[in-house]
């Protein structure tokens, strides 16, 4: 991209205040459009999250208890949750996402076990867990949840409403327990491409589709973590060239994965 064209993408805001409240309030209607026009066929299964590699979550695998309790917060049509369940027979998952079409998608989908998965609808950054019906929300109850599971999903909310999210998981993990977290950094290909007319504010962009998209710094993750009370574990940024050969396109994609804590103390 030419570099003044870059430069003012990332510093002038198209998007006017009005438009930019509007897009966080029809978050999850976007969302759900979107589940309707590309049904289970956008995003592919996620097999990294328990494996030993630099982008996977050991922990998820490592823990032996007789069943670990994980929810994946934002689950979208579970491409994280099914391959999960595959290959750990000791996990439970809890799967939600606040656009009711994926959660239908996941529960017509022939690998959806009752015994082994619930998923249900719950806007997690606008309500607190005991307002969310206990007959949707099955046996989850806060302070019972081993791993939270958020992948790429707090790009997708307005940062005024991640601290309020945020919190809502803290409430669900144990003493103990862990936020597993994968998402967009600031410097991906993704941001590079906006241009300043998607530009709501600083890392804060709107798709075509009205979804929004936001890139995570170390330090603002590291802020908005520590305002909740986890403690960090680690975090790091994850830099990968994706080449497409067809194209002769390469491709630099840039993620921060981390994990924090809820102190064992907090009971
Ligand atoms: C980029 S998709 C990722 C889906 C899934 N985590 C994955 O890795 O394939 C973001 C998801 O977050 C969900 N989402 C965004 N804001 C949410 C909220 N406040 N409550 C629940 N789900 C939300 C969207 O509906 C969407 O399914």
């Amino acid at each position: 991209m030419d570099p003044d064209l870059y430069r003012s993408a990332q510093t002038q805001s198209g998007v006017s205040p009005f438009w930019a409240q509007k897009y966080s309030n029809d978050a999850s209607k976007n969302w759900e459009k979107f589940y309707k026009r590309n049904s289970t066929n956008f995003f592919k299964d996620r097999h990294w999250t328990s494996t030993e590699s630099t982008d996977g979550f050991p922990c998820l695998a490592e823990h032996k208890d007789d069943r670990t309790v994980v929810v994946e917060a934002g689950c979208g049509v579970a491409n994280c949750a099914f391959p999960l369940l595959d290959t750990n027979p000791n996990i439970f998952v809890h799967a939600f996402d606040f656009a009711p079409t994926a959660i239908e998608l996941i529960k017509s989908n022939g690998r959806y076990d009752e015994d082994r998965m619930n998923a249900f609808v719950w806007d997690f950054c606008t309500q607190p867990l005991s307002e969310v019906d206990r007959e949707t929300r099955g046996s989850l109850e806060s302070g019972e949840v081993d791993f939270c599971l958020l992948v790429f999903v707090l790009s997708a909310v307005p940062p005024a409403k991640h601290a309020s999210g945020l919190r809502n998981l803290y409430n669900l993990l144990k003493p103990g327990g862990k936020v597993l977290f994968r998402d967009y950094a600031t410097g991906d290909l993704a941001q590079n491409r906006f241009s300043c007319k998607n530009r709501i504010d600083e890392n804060y962009y709107v798709r075509q589709d009205r979804t929004l998209s936001f890139f995570f710094s170390e330090e603002e993750l590291r802020s908005c973590m520590a305002e909740i009370g986890f403690e960090e574990i680690y975090v790091r940024r994850v830099q990968r060239i994706i080449e497409n050969r067809k194209e002769k396109l390469k491709m630099n994609r840039v993620f921060l994965q981390a994990e924090f804590g809820k102190p064992r103390t907090d009971q």
